[in-house]
């Protein structure tokens, strides 16, 4: 197997976990067997504005280390003009697999993962980053918690046309809050100031809703335009099928309501009874 070395520490390339375009993630061993996720951004291809959005990324990611258990672990980094080498703590699954593996989902899990992905949220929140393309790939579960595994800084290098909507689901609507359809002040793709905090309220609200019913609230409607009317059009009503936990089907129906100044807040939400742990 190949070896990597980062700031002089010598790594076993076990397996590649994933890949969106110029930029994989391997599963590595250190000298003492240690498992560690490292991301290897090719720099070759990238413009200076995309160099700059992965140096910000990593600061982000590392100055947030200290106020959360629910954001990955960066442990060391490598930039030179042509790479990246990002050294970080390895989960077992992200939500995405897990999400497509499972058929049901045990209630306690789903209340713990929802409250693990709350507290990720609201840190990077807290300190001025709105994610604004939040959905299932962006989470791993680490031994029987999520985390958060990027902020959604760093631009996705343009993956070649294979991956771009396969893997990590680059690209998909189904998570997309109204007002970001509706912004047409921004350029497209950039979180411009309209786009707040409950943007990824909204989008939490959609992988709640994944994790309650199988799918995301508009997954059915496979033509893209046609979906994303649905997702902006007040008339089409959302299906809430009635369910045993009533705190839940609270939560999503605040999570996923259209005017997001009447969407209920990630601190509002952390103190809902849904979070109570009695059940
Ligand atoms: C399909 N198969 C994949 C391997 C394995 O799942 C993962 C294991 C570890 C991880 C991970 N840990 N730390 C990580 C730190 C950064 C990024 C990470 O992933 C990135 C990207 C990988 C593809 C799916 C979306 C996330 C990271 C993530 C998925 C089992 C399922």
């Amino acid at each position: 197997n190949e070896s990597i070395v980062i700031k002089g520490k010598r790594f076993l390339v076990l397996k590649m976990i994933g890949q969106g375009g110029s930029s994989k993630v391997y599963q590595v061993l250190d000298q003492r067997n240690q498992l560690f996720a490292v991301k290897y951004v090719n720099l070759e291809e990238a413009d200076a504005q995309t160099v700059e959005s992965y140096k910000n990324e990593i600061e982000h990611l590392n100055r947030l280390q200290q106020y959360s258990d629910q954001i990955i672990k960066l442990y060391d980094y490598e930039i030179t003009n042509s790479y990246i080498y990002i050294l970080m703590e390895c989960g077992n699954l992200d939500l995405s697999t897990w999400l497509r593996n499972r058929k049901t989902v045990n209630p306690l899990e789903r209340k713990l993962y929802w409250k693990n992905m709350l507290e990720a949220v609201q840190t990077i929140h807290k300190h001025g980053i709105v994610h604004s393309d939040l959905k299932p790939a962006n989470f791993v579960i680490v031994n029987a918690s999520l985390k958060l595994i990027d902020f959604g800084i760093a631009n996705c290098i343009q993956p070649d046309v294979t991956s771009i909507m396969t893997d990590s689901q680059v690209g998909t609507l189904n998570y997309m809050p109204p007002e970001a359809i509706k912004d047409t002040s921004s350029q497209p793709g950039k979180a411009s100031s309209k786009i707040s905090t409950k943007g990824d309220v909204w989008s939490l609200g959609c992988i709640m809703y994944c994790m309650t019913y199988g799918k995301t609230p508009f997954q059915t409607i496979t033509n893209q335009i046609t979906k994303l009317h649905a997702i902006i059009d007040p008339t089409h009503e959302m299906e809430f099928p009635d369910i045993a936990e009533k705190d839940l089907l609270d939560v999503l129906k605040r999570c996923l309501v259209r005017n997001p100044r009447e969407r209920i807040s990630i601190a509002e939400l952390l103190e809902h009874s849904y979070l109570k742990l009695q059940s």
